[in-house]
């Protein structure tokens, strides 16, 4: 009797520590993995963020403790955080970690429809591309496409100007402002300030970066994928199904009115492309619906991004009097009173560009940008990456390193100039992205913004509206790091 008790015992204790031996198998991590915080049972280290005032942070903090490349585990996803250039650099420029992971929001809306941003492989390098070929020939990032920019800049002061020095926040109007050069390339035509079906799509535009949040990396967890239920998606998803029906309508207009031999913009480009492909091609990633997805990216991509580092801009600005006085000065000296800035004043306004760059650099916009995904098994710097794991860059840790940055939290645009001239620590900032995904409107966004702050603190001072509260430079905490709304008063410099 007592053998069959013990043999029974036995028995149950080889069953468990079987079942045991084989759970553990099935979820041990491959050795040589990234090191990383443990976080909790099932959910990883997912509570830890969403519960994280400021992620990028929180993140850089981890890394102090475990590397330049560490791993985290959301909700079964893994994670590799990289906080270091060379780790961006050898990931970023190895084509197994330049896919991206799969994106339901967009793929409920087209179906078939493959952007420039969020898709992978073929589809990916055909159309960035082909993009990329139809900035170049806009002229964007030369002098030929000053002018379209300079208008709209002018336009801007207009409008400032129709404040008479009264307080007002400039988030609209630089949104607009900026909206109007991606709409002049995509659709050829901007829209008015005063037109309310464009201010609809602005507010909208503006409203999906805020709920995407700033675990804006977040939606691309798988868990994410299926939290379709949430009321944030479902703000997200009638947000940017009225953008696409926008987008939608512009581009049946361009189908509408096509000419083959007149093709001036982004839209008829893509659509004289598409017809010379048909029957040819059938496979081809230049079709419709990934017209109308790249056109959602670009507009995206392109407006919040540049429209909130102006925001910053002014608010630095009315914050550092000094600094603002420093850009007039030089502007004064350079350019003079009697006419606006040119690109070609550039190479002489070294004051003015390192501020530039010390705004981008002090409140990174995009401090984790949309991660990578490794399409099949590979190393970073001698750590193994299993194919599937989601790969970011913390922008924020990079342009915070105290080694390259001295009290990195100062906002000084003199750190940038050596011997009166904008020094190579240009090269060291790293706020567009590394790699061969790196920011594709990099050249466009840096025209913009040189051309709209120098015109604005040629025309005016921005200073705080009497009786308005204390100015701060915290954040919101959008995909898209944002100042918190202010107000301003433009004051005349004639
Ligand atoms: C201050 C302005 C801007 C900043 C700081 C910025 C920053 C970034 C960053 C960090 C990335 C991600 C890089 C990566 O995934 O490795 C990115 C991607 C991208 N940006 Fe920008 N961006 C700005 C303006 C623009 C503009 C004006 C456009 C176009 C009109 C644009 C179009 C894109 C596109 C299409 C991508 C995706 C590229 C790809 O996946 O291949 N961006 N940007």
């Amino acid at each position: 009797m007592w053998n069959v008790i013990a043999d029974l015992r036995t028995a149950v204790i080889a069953g468990v520590a079987a079942v045991l031996f084989l759970l553990w198998l099935a979820h041990r991590q491959p050795r040589n993995i990234p090191p990383g915080p443990r976080g909790w049972p099932l959910l990883g280290y997912l509570p830890k963020l969403i519960l994280s005032d400021d992620v990028p942070v929180t993140l850089t903090k981890e890394a102090q403790r475990y590397g330049e490349v560490m791993s985290v585990n959301l909700a079964g996803q893994l994670v590799v955080v990289l906080t270091s250039p060379r780790a961006v650099k050898e990931a970023f420029y190895n084509p197994d970690v330049s896919s991206r992971p799969y994106n339901n929001l967009y793929h409920t809306l087209v179906p078939n429809g493959k952007g420039v941003a969020t898709c992978s492989g073929q589809d990916w390098s055909v159309q960035r591309k082909f993009c990329q070929s139809m900035f170049n020939s806009f002229g964007i990032g030369k002098s030929s496409f000053e002018d379209s920019i300079t208008t709209e800049a002018a336009s801007l002061v207009k409008e400032m100007r129709s404040y008479k020095e009264r307080p007002f926040n400039p988030t609209a109007l630089f949104c607009n402002a900026v909206s109007n050069i991606t709409c002049s390339v995509t659709f050829g035509k901007r829209f008015e300030y005063s037109d309310p079906r464009f201010q609809k799509l602005l507010a909208s535009l503006i409203r999906v970066f805020e709920v995407m949040g700033s675990g804006g990396a977040v939606q691309f967890l798988p868990i994410a994928q299926k939290l379709t239920f949430l009321p944030s998606y479902k703000e997200l998803l009638s947000r940017v199904g009225s953008i696409m029906k926008f987008i939608r309508g512009e581009v049946e207009a361009h189908r509408r009115d096509f000419d083959p031999d007149n093709c001036l913009d982004f839209i008829d480009t893509y659509l004289n492309k598409i017809r010379s492909q048909s029957g040819a091609d059938a496979t081809s990633p230049l079709n419709p619906d990934n017209l109308l997805v790249t056109i959602f990216e670009l507009f995206m991509a392109g407006s919040d991004t540049t429209s909130c580092s102006l925001r910053w801009a002014l608010l630095f600005m009315m914050a550092h009097p000094e600094v603002q006085a420093g850009v007039q000065q030089e502007l004064d000296d350079v350019v003079g009173r009697n006419r606006l800035p040119r690109l070609s004043d550039l190479p002489n306004l070294p004051y003015t560009e390192s501020t530039i760059l010390e705004i981008l650099r002090v409140r990174v916009i995009a401090p984790l940008p949309m991660p990578h995904r490794a399409s099949k098994q590979t190393q970073i710097l001698g750590y193994h990456i299993p194919k599937d794991t989601l790969v970011i860059e913390n922008l924020w840790a990079l342009c915070r390193k105290e080694s390259v940055w001295k009290d990195a939290d100062t906002f000084d645009p003199s750190r940038f100039l050596k011997d009166g001239k904008v020094s190579s620590l240009r090269e060291k900032l790293s706020v567009f992205g590394i790699g061969r995904r790196a920011c594709f409107g990099e050249k466009l966004a840096r025209m913009e913004l040189f051309i709209f702050f120098s015109f604005l603190l040629h025309q005016f001072t921005f200073k705080k509206p009497e009786g308005a509260p204390p100015i701060t430079l915290k954040s919101t905490n959008g995909f898209v790091v944002a100042p918190l709304p202010y107000q301003t008063c433009a004051v005349s410099r004639d």
